[in-house]
């Protein structure tokens, strides 16, 4: 399995083709239908309810988190609450601050503009993106050389909500234009079972609520994932049981696609393997640990290693990757007993 290509992991944050198409029909629709994130929702609700109040168009808004967990689908959502037409574009998308220009020029009054990866435009189109969300005007430049000249052009009030997974990368002046900031944090197993019998309720699929906590459970706090999971889980059902979820149907469905009782894939299950088996728990260097599991580096590091740590099963310590006292016990082993003689046993065996 080619691993650089993070989609074709069961568990990748990243949508694939079959999530495009399903997705759209699990986006909740309102606020209400909006899972978790209390707090943001809260927050934006009023900065809604404010606004329409004033018969105003709403603040820009910037929406940052890490993939699947709702930035999209909360973006719909502004737009449905303001009852405003939508327009869909990316920062990859705008190459030339002309593309922008087009965009904004024929955006409507209160209109939403949804800029997804926003930390991706090109730097002349965000500067042209500030003054259009400051002043709603932007200037077009007509031209070239010493004979160019700037015609300014009036815009409409419209909201531009700016997605991105990377809220660190996005220049201050950009983050400051914005009225409201929502951060989106993983969802609790919780708020991931409710995601995953809404989904079912509209899949018509059978499932109890011991099923639902089941997959809640390895979807790695990211409704993208519960809902990719739930439709594997639901083949199964389909194919080898009588088509209603049980915990025992998920988990050997589950099992089936190799994500286990925490969520972890057949690559995080090698890179703990070989970091206890193999090197006693570490530290070990980041190129020994790829090399003893077969893989590229960067696809340890960028690939495995991120939930790991969040997992609190493996730390990233400048003398090389460790185990946690946890990864011993996910995977049921007994971490060796180093002499009481403070040597630190087999520390700095290993080169980083
Ligand atoms: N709070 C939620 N309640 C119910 N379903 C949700 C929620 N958040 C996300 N989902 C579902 O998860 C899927 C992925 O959400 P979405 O596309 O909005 O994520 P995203 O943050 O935009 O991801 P990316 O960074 O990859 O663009 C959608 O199908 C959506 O239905
Ligand atoms: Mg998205």
């Amino acid at each position: 399995m080619n691993w650089d290509d993070e989609t074709d992991r069961i568990v990748a944050p990243a949508a694939d083709g079959e999530d495009t198409a399903v997705e759209a029909a699990l986006r909740p629709k309102d606020l209400g239908e909006f899972v978790g994130q209390e707090k943001v929702r809260q927050q934006l609700d009023l900065v809604l309810k404010a606004a329409r109040q004033r018969g105003a168009t709403a603040d820009h808004v910037l929406l940052s988190g890490a993939p699947g967990l709702g930035k999209t689908t909360l973006s719909m959502i502004i737009a449905a609450e303001m009852g405003a037409p939508i327009r869909i574009t990316s920062g990859p998308a705008i190459q030339h601050a002309g593309d922008l220009a087009a965009i904004l020029s024929s955006l409507q009054e209160g209109e939403v503009l949804f800029l997804d990866e926003i930390h991706r435009m090109s730097r002349p189109a965000e500067e042209m993106l500030y003054m259009a969300m400051e002043d709603f005007r932007v200037d077009v430049i007509v031209g070239k050389g010493p004979g160019a000249t700037a015609i300014p052009l009036e815009l409409p009030p419209f909201t531009l909500v700016g997605a991105t997974t990377r809220a660190g990368l996005l220049p201050p002046p950009l983050r400051d234009r914005f009225g409201f900031t929502g951060h989106m944090e993983f969802y609790a197993p919780g708020e991931l079972e409710r995601v995953i019998r809404r989904s079912a309720g509209l899949l018509d699929v059978e499932i109890d609520p011991a099923g639902a906590a089941e997959i809640a459970g390895r979807s790695r706090g990211t409704p993208r994932i519960a809902n990719r999971l739930l439709r594997r889980v639901r083949d199964y059902a389909q194919v080898r049981a009588d088509g209603v979820i049980t915990r025992e149907v998920a988990a050997t469905a589950l099992q089936v696609y190799e994500v286990d009782g925490r969520g972890l894939d057949r690559l995080d299950r090698a890179v703990l393997e070989a970091l206890l088996k193999l090197f006693g728990g570490g530290p070990v260097g980041l190129s020994t640990l790829a090399v003893a599991v077969g893989e590229e580096r960067e696809t340890v590091e960028e690939v495995a290693e991120p939930f790991l740590v969040r997992e609190g099963l493996l730390a990233r310590t400048p003398r090389g990757r460790v185990a946690t006292p946890a990864a011993w016990a996910h995977l049921g082993l007994v971490p060796p007993q180093h002499g009481g003689n403070g040597s630190g046993g087999q520390q700095g065996l290993f080169g980083v």
